[in-house]
């Protein structure tokens, strides 16, 4: 073999190849190799004349590498404590005997931060270098551009900035790449996105329930949705959801999307990423109401089974079709500024208790291309954070302050209209809720903080009393 390649990637699934094909456009030779080697063979004839070498041991893959050798892996990921093991570690285990020190080793898939920080801790051990970095844009998105989210030493992201900033999307010439910040920062992010990704599609849902209810047919939603994708909601999955909704069935030529069962499935990160909000005591109440609905969607059994014994009203919805699509649209504004609120809330919580350094205002400029959530309004987020990197919630920055304010009349009467139909619009709701909360000056805990101290002497603190001084009340017996 004559010239080493400069990157290898482990794993020709979607995201592997679709990578690699983008690696390799950029300039650079690519070694590829994957646990059955028949897809190596097969990837590689696929592609004639470009510099791609396929490797059937990674004795073999390893040696081709130039080195320091920057080896990333795209293989499935299971784990989700830092005690378990998956394929990623049981690559990892193969490959360190076969390395030298200061070689680079990446996780481009979608690992839990935690299993990120344990690898890292244990290849820094062994001389090796190590990123986590999450990988966001889908097939499309490997393939022409994706965001990516790498988390490690700075030092070490010095060495992939080149290959990393060539192959992410970019925009107004900006790659949608940052060192996000040390040891699991990078998968930690990426998971944060990932449950920002599942508020977006849930209201995007709900959204398109409500037109389903009222009548449009799935032509007029799939108009609507394209419209929507030239004003302030444009992003991807407004734009693919209409897309889907235009697609007729080869078949029977109805509607694709009328015909797919109504059960979401779900690989983990958005429900890690609920598990990482209630550790942090965050309240993520868009982005737990999407997580919950995929889950009570996968029960269809037991829904079909209800349906025939609880009752509902019947629905008659009588607005205007024009005025109920402005409507609508509010609502899923207001409601998706909430959901990037938390969902951002949470990625600053975390990343002041981990110490990461996070900069907001650089995470939301590399989601602006690439992944799953790029839309429009991010560079509205981006603004916010540039403008007052301490700003204490999204909600509060001045222009969403003003979005909020003047969408809010028709968020409440979609969020009202819909209970009122017996639609449900749990991810519209509790946006709503949270918004209402968060801007109470005063909410009746001092009820529940009455009850708690009733029944376990928990104390309280009073309204004409110092902070942080505690009271007990000696509360009446209720048991006879
Ligand atoms: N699909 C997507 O849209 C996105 C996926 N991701 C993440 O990227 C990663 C790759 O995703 P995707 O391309 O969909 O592929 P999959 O998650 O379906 O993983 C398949 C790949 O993993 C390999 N693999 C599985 N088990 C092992 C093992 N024990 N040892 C070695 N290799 C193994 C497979 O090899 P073999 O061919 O031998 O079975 C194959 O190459 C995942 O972590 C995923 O979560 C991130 C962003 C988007
Ligand atoms: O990471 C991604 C995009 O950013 C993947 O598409 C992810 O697998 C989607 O998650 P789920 O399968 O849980 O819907």
């Amino acid at each position: 073999m004559s010239k080493k390649s400069d990157f290898g990637l482990i794993g020709l699934a979607v995201m592997g190849q679709n990578l690699v094909l983008n690696v390799e456009s950029r300039g650079f030779q690519v070694s590829v190799f994957n646990r059955t080697t028949s897809v190596v063979d097969e990837f590689v004839a696929k592609h004639p004349g470009k510099a791609l070498v396929g490797c059937h041991t990674l004795e073999e893959f390893v040696q081709s590498l130039a080195t320091p050798r920057k080896i990333h892996i795209m293989v499935k990921s299971t784990a989700v404590k830092d005690t378990d093991r998956d394929a990623v570690d049981a690559v990892i285990e193969q490959l360190i005997p076969l390395l030298d020190k200061n070689d680079i080793v990446i996780d481009g898939g979608n690992s839990f931060y935690q299993t990120t920080e344990r690898r890292d801790a244990y290849l820094t051990e062994k001389g090796l270098r190590f990123i986590g970095a999450g990988v966001s844009g889908g097939e499309e998105g490997a393939r022409k551009g994706p965001s990516i989210m790498p988390g490690g030493p700075a030092s070490t992201w010095e060495v992939m900035k080149p290959i990393f900033e060539s192959i992410a999307a970019k925009v107004d010439g900006e790659p949608c790449v940052i060192h996000i910040g040390p040891g699991g920062a990078g998968h930690y992010v990426k998971m944060i996105h990932n449950g920002i990704e599942y508020g977006d599609m849930q209201l995007i849902c709900e959204a398109y329930n409500i037109f389903k209810n009222a009548g449009f047919t799935t032509d007029e939603m799939a108009a609507i949705f394209n419209e929507w994708n030239e004003g302030d909601l444009l992003s991807y999955l407004i734009q693919i959801s209409g897309k889907a909704l235009e697609q007729k069935d080869p078949e029977t030529g109805k509607p694709i999307v009328e015909l797919i069962v109504d059960k979401a499935g779900q690989k983990g990160t958005g429900q890690w990423t609920l598990l990482n909000a209630a550790e942090n005591a965050v309240v993520i109440s868009t982005i737990n109401a999407a997580v919950e609905a995929r889950i009570l969607s996968s029960q269809k059994k037991q829904r079909v089974a209800a349906s025939t014994q609880l009752t509902g009203p019947a629905v008659n919805i009588t607005t205007d079709k024009k005025e109920l699509v402005k409507k609508v649209h509010d609502a899923l504004y207001a409601s998706k500024i909430i959901s990037y609120a938390q969902g951002l809330d949470l990625i600053k919580t975390m990343g002041e208790k981990k110490n990461w350094g996070l900069d907001l205002g650089r995470i939301a400029a590399i989601w602006r291309g690439g992944c799953i959530i790029r839309a429009k309004f991010l560079n509205r987020i981006t603004d916010a954070y540039r403008t007052n990197s301490n700003l204490a919630n999204l909600m509060l920055d001045p222009f969403f302050k003003d979005v909020l304010s003047k969408t809010q009349q028709n968020w409440r009467e979609v969020v009202a209209l819909a209970t009122l139909n017996g639609i449900p619009v749990p991810a519209f709701s509790a946006s709503l809720g949270y918004y209402d909360s968060y801007r109470a000056a005063r909410l009746p805990a001092n009820l529940l903080q009455a009850q708690r101290d009733f029944f376990g002497a928990h104390t309280y603190e009073r309204t004409d009393k110092p902070e942080g001084q505690m009271f007990h009340t000696e509360w009446p017996e209720v048991i006879g």
